[in-house]
């Protein structure tokens, strides 16, 4: 597969006319003898549904940690919508929306309240804010549940009013770490079209998964990260290549098709019952018909 790590022009974003939502060079990241982020450059465009994919430990997390200003970088230059991250931070914050992972909210306030609360943080007006929140409520199907304390929210009302709070001042970047997981179908749809809706008014949507399918239908641009390096980057179809679909894909850039899960768990699935361990000869192989045995 060729090296599509060069799709994007550094210089000057991804088509050389608008520079990218997020510019980063040669970012470092590491804990102890961990290194988590080995030296990457991104280029992101504006205006785009990108996704950042990559297996459990690729890095994904610390990125987002550092583009967003959450996690100082030991080495690196990050810009988001044109600011420097670290030497501009209040111009970058008030430009963007981040729902992290690990999401802590202000659990004794009701969902409203935490939105009102967001909303005069981010000096929006009152009435405004109460605007915005009523129609973001509405939309994120959380209307029923807004005098509700957020601690007694579900997983996937958290994910909600959190993109609530993260969109309230209409930002022009918007990063989301696993906005899907523990999610309901019905939520992520609307959850989907809210994002959709969004990006269709030339705002930039970043998030990281796990979930190929989910990236190759939302996203337009895709960068693929695997231990603390950026594999590729580029259009969806740039990413994909001759591959069939984005999973395969992203298994051959982060080398994982070639690994055999079955080979060295033999005895999983196999004859159950007695107290031997491995190598007991007793029990057969898998596939002998002794599953239904004593337990
Ligand atoms: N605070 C920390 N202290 C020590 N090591 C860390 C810390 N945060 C992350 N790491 C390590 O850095 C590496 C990258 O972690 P990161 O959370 O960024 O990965 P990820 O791609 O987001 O993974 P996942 O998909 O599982 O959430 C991992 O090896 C992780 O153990």
């Amino acid at each position: 597969m060729p090296d599509r790590h060069d799709a994007v022009d550094m210089a000057g974003g991804a088509s050389g006319a608008a520079p990218p939502a997020v510019r980063v060079e040669g970012l470092w990241k590491r804990f102890g003898q961990q290194v988590a982020v080995a030296g990457i450059d991104l280029a992101l465009p504006a205006g785009k549904f990108i996704g950042l994919v990559g297996p459990n430990g690729a890095g994904k997390t610390t990125t987002l940690s550092m583009v967003t200003g959450l996690l100082r970088p030991d080495q690196g230059r990050i810009e988001v919508a044109g600011h420097d991250v670290w030497q501009d931070p209040a111009a970058v914050k008030a430009r963007i929306g981040v729902l992290p992972e690990g999401l802590r909210l202000f659990e004794r306030l009701s969902g409203r309240e935490l939105l009102a609360y967001t909303g005069r943080l981010r000096g929006l007006p009152g009435a405004e804010v109460d605007k915005r929140a009523t129609q973001l409520l509405d939309v994120l199907d959380l209307a029923g549940s807004q005098h509700k304390l957020v601690i007694d929210y579900s997983t996937g009302m958290r994910k909600k009013i959190g993109l609530a709070a993260a969109l309230l001042h209409n930002p022009e970047v918007l990063f989301l770490d696993e906005p899907f997981e523990g999610v309901d179908p019905v939520s992520a749809q609307t959850i989907r079209g809210v994002l959709e809706r969004y990006t269709a008014s030339g705002a930039t949507v970043i998030f990281s998964s796990h979930v190929m399918e989910l990236v190759e239908s939302l996203c337009d641009w895709v960068a693929v990260m695997a231990a603390g390096q950026i594999r590729a980057q580029g259009t969806l179809a740039e990413v994909r290549g001759d591959a069939p679909s984005l999973q395969r894909a992203f298994l051959a850039l982060v080398g994982a098709d070639a690994r055999d899960a079955g080979e060295s768990l033999d005895w999983l699935g196999g004859a159950r019952g007695g107290a031997g361990g491995a190598g007991g000869g007793t029990q057969g192989g898998p596939g002998g018909g002794a599953q239904g045995g004593a337990r």
